[in-house]
């Protein structure tokens, strides 16, 4: 089966900043992919890759075998949000969504119909700028679908939602791939995606450090995964890493680490000088931290 979305020895530097390097890695049609990495592991730069707003050092990123500029209506193929204030404050909701319907060639009742399967239906007629915070959310949301895509590209979707919020944005991600639709999403934490995602992609300081079905890594890396919270996150990072961990995730003072005992981790943390306020060593199986 051809990938919907494939990275071929994809290189992005930046100056001195190597952001993604030699990335090789495929993603299955119609299946959920997570792209998983903590902050500045070269998430964001991928999307921008597969979206041709960077372009690559060298390699390639193919949707659907081709690079995005090569499709003649690249919005009928890719939908992606990026930054969830894209949207004009000053226009009403419905016509930020029938302009981008319209770049994409479809009919104007396309805006429509992604407001009410956004659940935005009834404040179409509203300003951009008089929404909430999560309502705007959802609003870029279907201007990403305004196209139809087959592929939609999200970065941190997840990130800062209640879990109402959360709740529903995954039904509407298990629709979409319902419709056979491609997609896929970057997380800097793997907790909470267990439910949603297909596979999975693990990237660490711009490299892919893993790939394949959910079930299997989340097994393993439940089996592996310390949960830990700590005030000094960034030394404790670079301490697990020089110890020859993994960082597979940090938000705020919170990390996920892999490849580490939590004996070893301990070790490492007292070492470093580092306090650690809880450490939740998740079991395979439940998720479910030992009692
Ligand atoms: N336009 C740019 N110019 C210079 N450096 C950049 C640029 N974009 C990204 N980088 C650097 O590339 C690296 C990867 O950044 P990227 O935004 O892709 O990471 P990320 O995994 O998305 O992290 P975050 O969750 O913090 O957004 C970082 O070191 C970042 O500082």
């Amino acid at each position: 089966m051809m990938p919907m979305l494939d990275a071929k020895t994809l290189t992005k530097r930046f100056g001195p900043v190597v952001a993604l390097s030699d990335a090789r890695f495929a993603v299955r049609p119609g299946a959920i992919t997570g792209l998983l990495g903590a902050d500045g592991a070269g998430k964001s730069t991928t999307l921008r890759l597969f979206l041709g707003l960077v372009r690559p050092t060298s390699g390639s990123a193919l949707i659907d075998g081709r690079p995005i500029h090569e499709w003649p209506a690249p919005a009928r193929k890719v939908g992606a949000v990026m930054d969830v204030r894209s949207a004009h404050p000053s226009r009403r909701v419905i016509d930020s969504v029938r302009w981008a319907a319209r770049l994409a060639g479809m009919p104007r009742s396309r805006a429509e119909t992604v407001l009410d399967l956004v659940g935005l239906g009834a404040v179409a007629g509203q300003r951009v700028r008089r929404l909430p915070a999560a309502p705007r959310r959802r609003l870029a949301l279907a201007t990403a679908l305004a196209g139809d895509p087959e592929t939609v590209l999200l970065d941190e979707p997840l990130d800062g939602l209640d879990p109402q919020e959360i709740a529903w944005l995954k039904e509407l991600l298990r629709r979409l791939r319902g419709q056979g639709r491609t997609v896929l999403l970057t997380s800097r934490l793997l907790a909470g995606l267990e439910d949603l995602v297909d596979d999975l992609v693990v990237i660490s300081r711009g490299r892919i450090v893993g790939s394949g079905s959910a079930t299997a890594f989340v097994d393993r890396f439940r089996l592996e995964t310390i949960s830990v919270l700590s005030d000094r996150p960034r030394p404790l990072c670079a301490a697990v890493i020089e110890a020859g961990g993994e960082v597979l995730g940090t938000q705020g003072r919170r990390m996920e680490i892999s490849g580490l005992t939590s004996v070893q981790l301990g070790e490492i943390a007292r070492g470093a000088g580092i306090a650690l306020m809880g450490l939740v060593e998740v079991r395979p199986g439940t998720g479910d931290p030992p009692s």
